[in-house]
């Protein structure tokens, strides 16, 4: 048991799996089945082979991260081993397998946080038009529009650049979907209004949150044809988690919750005392780094870092996850060096978005689990909810999930 000074931290680095999951054979990018997928060790081999040099050069370099056990996460979650990844594990490692029948963030954060999602999502079919006709018509009789752009699956950036001018022309809101259970809807900031957007996508949210579509997205958009540029306002509208997760464990505790960035939305605010939001994954990190100083003793601090997957992996973008996995090992460097006797950190990710992969979407993997502040410890393969009990344990709170302590 620990001093009831002690504090703990929950890192998500979006997407960053390490290997296939067991049942990976069962999600699809395209018709390619995930098998084989592993986001981490398929970065590393590019960057060893010359494959990842725009912007950065070299073999993948993590030395943070790997000194605590990140190397020997991926060859135990895979079998793979990552060129120069090779230090004597001096933290707490492991690997995370998850159940919920789902590769997306809603499932994997809930996991981590003690709930399994019980029910089965709905998807949109990979078909045109993707969405049945009464929602489409919903959808334009909220908007006061004639019809809606798109009803496909898409990448977000693609489609603003194909339909954004025809956007402006209409003045129809563009969605389409994934292989996640979303809505995404773009719309252009100045000419369709921010506003309009984020309330369309409230009014819509019910609705689609009885169906069992996990979120619906605002995907807001400024710029001119040849130029059009999704903006930090994003806003995701998403169902509530099916039970009380860590989250609230802590806050019924008495404890402070500290969210970083996409957290609050994740948890629809639930068991959140403060919420810390930023423009970008950089602003988000001076905020880890502030709580860092000024978490209170017993507290939790729960961040997710969206950028490996929203700017890199679903763009296919393997020199650019490189360096941005470079950069967030560097500055995780100086986020643990700040941190006290007593705490722990644990860095782990919500499913895999392998940018070598087919397709533009997640990839179903296992993921790292490595901590800092609980000396060596090899935790070996685990639950994803074994994270959140662990998180209790070492708050000294108790846990209310299925999952198992590791500590
Ligand atoms: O291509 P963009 O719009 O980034 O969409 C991606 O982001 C969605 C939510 O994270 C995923 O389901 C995927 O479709
Ligand atoms: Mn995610
Ligand atoms: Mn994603």
């Amino acid at each position: 048991m620990q001093a009831p000074q002690a504090r703990a931290f929950l890192v998500v680095m979006d997407s960053v799996g390490c290997g296939a999951a067991p049942d990976a054979g069962a999600f699809f990018n395209g018709t390619r089945p995930d098998t084989g997928a592993n986001t981490l060790a398929h970065i590393a081999a590019a960057c060893s082979e010359g494959r990842a040099d725009q912007g950065r050069s070299g073999p993948l370099r993590m030395p943070v991260l790997d000194g605590l056990g990140l190397g020997a996460a991926v060859r135990l979650a895979s079998g793979a081993e990552m060129p120069g990844f090779c230090a004597e594990p001096r933290g707490l490692w492991g690997a995370a397998t998850e159940v919920s029948r789902g590769k997306d963030t809603p499932s994997g954060h809930w996991e981590l946080a003690g709930v399994p999602v019980p029910w089965e999502w709905s998807y949109f079919p990979d078909a045109e038009p993707a969405f049945p006709p009464e929602l489409s018509a919903e959808v334009a009789r909220l908007a006061g529009t004639g019809g809606i752009l798109g009803n496909c699956h898409a990448s977000g950036t693609e489609i603003i650049t194909r339909l954004g001018e025809e956007h402006l022309r209409s003045g129809w809101p563009i969605c389409y979907t994934s292989a996640d259970s979303v809505f995404q809807i773009a719309a252009h900031e100045q000419a369709f209004g921010l506003e309009r957007l984020l309330a369309l996508c409230a009014a819509l949210a019910p609705r689609l949150h009885a169906m069992k579509v996990g979120r619906v997205i605002a995907r807001p958009f400024v710029g001119a044809p040849g130029s059009f540029a999704r903006t930090a306002n994003r806003h995701d509208y998403a169902i509530a988690p099916p039970a009380p997760t860590l989250l609230d464990w802590v806050a019924g505790a008495g404890r402070r919750t500290h969210a970083i960035g996409k957290i609050g939305d994740i948890f629809s605010m639930r068991g959140i005392s403060d919420l810390h939001k930023g423009a970008n994954d950089a602003a988000l990190f001076q905020h880890l780094m502030a709580l860092a100083e000024t978490a209170e003793p017993g507290s939790l601090t729960f961040a997710n870092f969206v950028e490996f997957d929203s700017l890199y992996g679903h763009r296919r973008d393997v020199a650019g996850y490189a360096h941005a996995l470079e950069g967030f090992d560097a500055a995780a460097g100086h986020f643990l060096a700040r941190l006290r006797p007593g705490d722990l950190a644990i860095f782990s990710a919500d499913h895999g978005n392998d940018p070598t992969w087919t397709g533009t979407d997640h990839t179903r993997e296992r993921v790292p689990v490595i901590g800092w502040g609980r000396g060596l410890r090899a935790v070996g393969q685990v639950a994803f909810t074994d994270v959140a009990a662990s998180v209790a344990t070492h708050l000294d709170i108790p846990a209310l999930g299925p999952g198992r302590s590791f500590l």
